[in-house]
């Protein structure tokens, strides 16, 4: 299994010319980086380990309920530390009832000496039964809170993430070891429950044994180390069990979201693909029942093992307690009791035990997730508290850009560009030339790289507010958002002033979008999302005017940045049209940049700028470029060529 897990660099060394060798097998998915953390803590868990972490755990887990609903936690606490009390005054009185009634005497004395016992564990029992039902109730309540609450703080720290970190290999994985962790609050919270009761309903057992006779406290431990023990080793197998199919877990998720979801359900159908990504989809899912088969054998011998210490740990215990009546050194009443506390003793460590591995394991992806929340997974959003008005001028120098992973080349190399308020630019070149990586550059998503430069009216970008930068920026990206909430919504995404949906229609009418909704039985109200009551769907250029009237809405509200990356590309002409006419009027007062394949477009620029492998190899007019040698001309040339070479005559 390992063998086959190594990164494609362990398996092939570098090439004379630096690049990666070519793998002799396919690549399938998994996280990029080897050796995972999680199998380092997954080894580490032991029961010195636990024992040392559950204090804070517990305490982690209550401080979570108490931020989600004060007045639930505290009742809660406070019904389970009755529900404790009672459990150890049913514990006395049980021991008091069987000494009063196995005790010398007639019957009937018994039963009198035995009233009062009998009757303090009736209501012992009978308020530990409500107590019960309280605390279930209460847990009802607080669970889902900090779930909620623990879901919301996770999004927001995800948002907060600087763009870049979603192209690290590392981000994908925290995120979703943080989800897991996020998940599991409301379990760990009835598990640190569940631990609490059973130390109290513990502490009470070895109390009544201490009373007893202290010889028989050791049987306390022989009744319970071994099932404890064999707790934490089997948690442990399982841990690492699942962390090994990591990547064939998240391979599954990511087949299953291709194979249902409905974006790619017409292709999936069509390319008839179903039974070639079932078959891998399969693979991964027999690795996974491989490896969780090995780790439940193995379980199951650890288990085997604990029940016959346990087995021969009871035996010595009975052994003992035979040796401590026959010698007279307690009665048989005491015996009775004896045994009854120890078995509620032996529960209460498997309880905790129990519940102690859960937690502790949960607790592991608590770590992550908390680790997330500090730093949304290392790269929270950390810039300049300038805030900047609309920019006068961009400046970039010597900026270069490469994404992370050993297949990448760089996508820009030392771009060197000025842009001016008033002006509006095409920025032209062949697929993977760089173009929309600068535009996330020049709109501060990236930040450049070692000696690179973008600077807003002479401010670095990264000495610039987020926020604010971001509120001077209105873009049409290549893949825009197609969100499901109403029309309008859609538009002005909560920012307006006034009634939303005159201020969509204004936008939308520069575009054309207001003719799409004119067209739904809702109008602007209509939900657009096909599948969901009262949900309508848009055609491909219908969406696409959406996603420019909300550019054109953000521009209308001040942005001193407009970037539209192929505003028109699923456009009829009489809608490219209105949309180049609107970009050309609300140039007045920006920078504009327009990125197009349709080299006619361009012609509305002041500028084109054209990009080939990550550098700007020509600038200047439309008609300059279309007059000189060069990309652009060779570009336009090829565009302008319809002819197609005619029909071979027929034999
Ligand atoms: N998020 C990303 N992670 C890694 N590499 C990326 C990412 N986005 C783009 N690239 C790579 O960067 C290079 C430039 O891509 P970019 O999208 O900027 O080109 P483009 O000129 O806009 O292309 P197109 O005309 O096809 O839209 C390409 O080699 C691409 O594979």
């Amino acid at each position: 299994m390992t063998e086959t897990r190594q990164t494609p660099v362990q398996e092939t060394g570098p090439r004379p010319d630096g690049r990666a060798e070519q793998p002799e097998h396919d690549e399938e998915l998994r996280y990029q980086f080897p050796g995972d953390k999680r199998a380092s803590v997954g080894t580490s868990i032991s029961s010195r380990a636990m024992v040392r972490r559950l204090p804070e755990l517990i305490r982690r887990s209550l401080a979570l309920a108490w931020h989600a609903d004060h007045r639930s936690t505290l009742l809660l606490l406070l019904a389970q530390a009755a529900s404790g009390v009672f459990g150890a005054l049913a514990l006395y009185a049980t021991t008091g009832t069987l000494t009063a009634l196995l005790g010398p005497g007639p019957v009937t004395t018994h039963l009198r000496s035995a009233a009062p016992s009998l009757t303090l564990l009736t209501v012992s029992a009978a308020l530990r039964a409500a107590l019960g039902i309280a605390v279930t109730t209460l847990s009802g309540r607080v669970g889902p809170r900090v779930n909620r609450d623990a879901d919301m703080a996770l999004i927001e720290a995800g948002c907060r993430a600087e763009l870049a970190a979603y192209d690290q290999p590392s981000y994908n994985e925290s995120w979703e070891a943080a989800d897991r962790g996020a998940a599991t609050t409301p379990d760990l919270l009835t598990s640190a429950q569940d631990v609490i009761a059973s130390t109290v309903s513990l502490v009470a057992a070895a109390g009544v044994l201490a009373t007893l006779h202290p010889l028989l406290l050791p049987f306390l431990l022989l009744g319970s180390v071994p099932a404890g023990l064999a707790a934490v080793r089997t948690a442990r197998i399982h841990y690492l069990a699942t962390i090994t199919t990591n990547d064939e877990r998240a391979a599954l998720r990511i087949y299953r979201w291709h194979l249902i979801d409905k974006q790619r359900a017409d292709q999936v159908r069509s390319d008839q693909v179903l039974d070639f990504m079932l078959a891998k989809y399969r693979k991964a899912e027999a690795r996974i029942v491989t490896v969780t088969d090995k780790a439940g054998r193995e379980a199951a011998r650890v288990s085997l093992l604990a029940a016959l210490a346990t087995g021969a740990g009871a035996a010595l215990m009975w052994g003992a307690l035979l040796f401590l009546v026959s010698t007279g050194r307690i009665g048989l009443a005491a015996a009775g009791s004896a045994t009854f506390a120890l078995r509620t003793a032996a529960s209460s460590v498997q309880g905790m035990v129990g519940n102690g591995t859960r937690l502790y394991r949960m607790g592991l992806y608590l770590d992550d997730y908390f680790a997330f929340l500090d730093s949304a997974g290392g790269h929270r959003i950390a810039r300049g508290e300038i805030v900047p008005g609309p920019p006068k001028t961009i400046e970039v120098t010597s900026l270069s850009y490469a994404y992370p992973g050993e297949q990448q080349e760089p996508a820009l190399r030392g771009i060197d560009l000025t842009l001016r308020q008033d002006e509006v630019v095409a920025l032209i070149g062949q697929n993977g030339s760089g173009k929309s990586t600068l535009l996330k550059l020049l709109s501060g998503l990236y930040l450049p790289q070692g000696d690179g430069r973008i600077t807003w009216d002479g401010i670095p970008i990264a000495d610039l507010d987020a926020d604010g930068l971001f509120r001077q920026v209105a873009r049409v990206p290549q893949e825009f958002a197609r969100w499901p909430l109403p029309a309008h919504e859609n538009i002005h995404l909560g920012r307006h002033d006034g009634d939303p949906v005159q201020a969509a229609r204004d936008a939308a009418a520069l575009t054309g979008f207001d003719e799409v909704v004119d067209r739904l039985r809702s109008g602007w109200r209509t939900l657009l999302a096909q599948g969901w009551q009262g949900g309508a769907e848009l055609s491909g250029g219908g969406w696409q005017r959406a996603a420019v009237a909300r550019a054109f809405y953000r521009t209308a509200r001040q942005p001193g940045l407009l970037i539209l990356d192929e505003p028109t590309s699923d456009l009829d002409p009489r809608a490219e049209h209105r949309i180049l006419h609107a970009l050309r009027a609300l140039a007045p007062g920006r920078i504009t940049l327009l990125v197009t394949h349709n080299l006619a477009n361009a012609k509305l620029a002041d500028r084109v700028v054209v990009m080939d492998q990550g550098r700007i190899v020509q600038t200047g007019t439309w008609d300059e470029l279309a007059h000189r040698d060069g990309l652009f001309r060779e570009l336009l040339d090829l565009q302008r060529d319809r002819t197609v070479p005619a029909p071979r005559p027929a034999p």
